[in-house]
């Protein structure tokens, strides 16, 4: 955390004005002055107001590989500045995420400059699955579903956790749980090689100003954000004209984890794709599911717009052996040997025909129910938009409806494309 504070000078405060658009609130001219007080580097960039939030445009034209941002390491916030009673935070059973929002918590609501900035909960609880009402939940896409009961399994964990080791700083569980929100959707990887001992879940950093650039999945377009020992510099990979939103990438999600990590969705995602995992594990009998593993090839199956993966492909071939077939048997003896390479797929078809077809309706089938889930769920949540107990939760049932729009038109482009 900075050590500096002092106000600002008349001639700074002209100065700090050309980073910041016209509408933008108060609070994030309190967080410039405080970053730029204590030496960090901004160059042709403003904050914005924009539709999806604050973030960063060019306020004139930056070219590629320019600096656009640096922040030195003393404004990060990370575990140096958490205040763990009698010990040094590198040597205890640390988890970063529970600890970083008790310490957020601990100040809310706040003037320190950096707390200030931070979203409302309103707009966390609306955004964010995990604080979803459980019959919008219900509705949404199962792999949401899974993914919120993990996130609040550690959710719970991290607030047990901090009530433990944090019990000298004062906050509620709805403070704690805005808090913890933040935290999960404004931290940076960070690793700096002192760290070393330090598992990479804990590696996190807070960073003020950098957390206000938006996500986009241009890939080789967004900026990169790199880390030195002396801080964090956002560069970009292409030249922006004045008034262009500038984007960093969070990651290469899909539309669900965006919305659950996140809270948004992009319309534009070359990332997205359906997870079929939920709906494929459910076909795959403890045997199969034991040979997959060997073989690892567990985890998430995957369709997007183009084809399903190979991992994919190999659960579906798998799924069709009926579950009561020996493993001695012929049938999963050329499985085996698929997956060992000493068959190709052709060679594999060409044994199997008839169970290559069976493959093929398995896959309608689970796509038919998707579409029909879609359709049902979708129905389901416009009758909660119009159920007054609901009025306070629009946006959440608009984002799960929208969400399940995305999967249909992912199908659709899916299917055109193997037509
Ligand atoms: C690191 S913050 C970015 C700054 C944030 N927009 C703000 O108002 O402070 C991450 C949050 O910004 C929003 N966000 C980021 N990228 C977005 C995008 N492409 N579209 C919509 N919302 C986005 C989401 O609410 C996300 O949880």
């Amino acid at each position: 955390m900075p050590k500096r504070r002092r106000a600002p000078s008349p001639q700074e405060q002209e100065r700090h004005q050309e980073y910041l658009a016209d509408d933008v609130p108060e609070v994030h001219r309190r967080l410039l002055e405080h970053v730029l007080a204590n030496n960090a580097r901004l160059s042709k960039v403003k904050i914005a107001k924009l539709p999806h939030g604050i973030g960063i445009v060019a306020s004139e034209r930056i070219g590629k590989n320019e600096e656009i941002t640096f922040i030195p390491t003393p404004l990060l916030i990370n575990l140096h500045d958490i205040p763990f009673p009698n010990s040094s935070p590198l040597d205890h059973p640390t988890k970063i995420h529970s600890s970083l929002a008790a310490y957020i918590a601990s100040k809310l609501p706040s003037s320190d400059a950096f707390i200030s900035i931070l979203p409302p909960a309103e707009s966390f609880k609306s955004s964010l699955p995990l604080f979803w009402p459980d019959k919008i939940l219900q509705n949404s896409p199962p792999w949401i579903q899974s993914f919120v009961q993990t996130q609040r399994q550690k959710l719970s964990s991290d607030y047990a956790h901090a009530l433990k080791w944090h019990d000298h700083v004062d906050f509620t569980r709805e403070e704690y749980e805005c808090a913890w929100a933040a935290v999960n959707t404004r931290t940076i990887y960070y690793r700096p090689k002192k760290w070393y001992k330090i598992p990479a879940e804990d590696c996190m950093t807070m960073c003020p100003f950098i957390d206000y650039f938006n996500h986009d999945a241009r890939g080789a377009e967004s900026c990169t954000v790199t880390f030195s020992p002396d801080g964090l510099r956002v560069t970009t990979q292409k030249s922006y004209t004045p008034g262009e939103e500038i984007f960093v990438t969070y990651g290469d999600y899909n539309n669900d984890h965006l919305l659950v990590e996140y809270g948004f969705t992009l319309p534009q995602n070359h990332n997205d794709n359906i997870i079929l995992t939920p709906y494929l594990t459910p076909l795959l009998s403890p045997l199969h599911q034991k040979i997959l593993k060997e073989a690892s090839f567990t985890g998430e199956y995957i369709l997007d717009e183009k084809e399903i993966c190979y991992k994919t492909l190999t659960a579906l071939r798998i799924s069709v052996i009926p579950p009561e077939t020996p493993k001695s048997s012929k049938l999963y003896k050329n499985f085996l040997s698929l997956l060992d390479g000493k068959l190709s797929e052709d060679e594999y078809a060409a044994l199997n025909p008839s169970s290559e077809s069976e493959v093929s309706n398995t896959l309608s089938t689970l796509i038919k129910t998707i579409e029909s889930d879609a359709t049902s769920k979708t129905a389901a949540l416009n009758t909660l938009l119009l159920d007054e107990e609901f009025t306070d939760h629009k946006a959440s049932i608009e984002s799960a409806i929208e969400r399940w729009g995305q999967y249909m038109a992912i199908i659709t482009a899916y299917r055109e494309n193997q037509s």
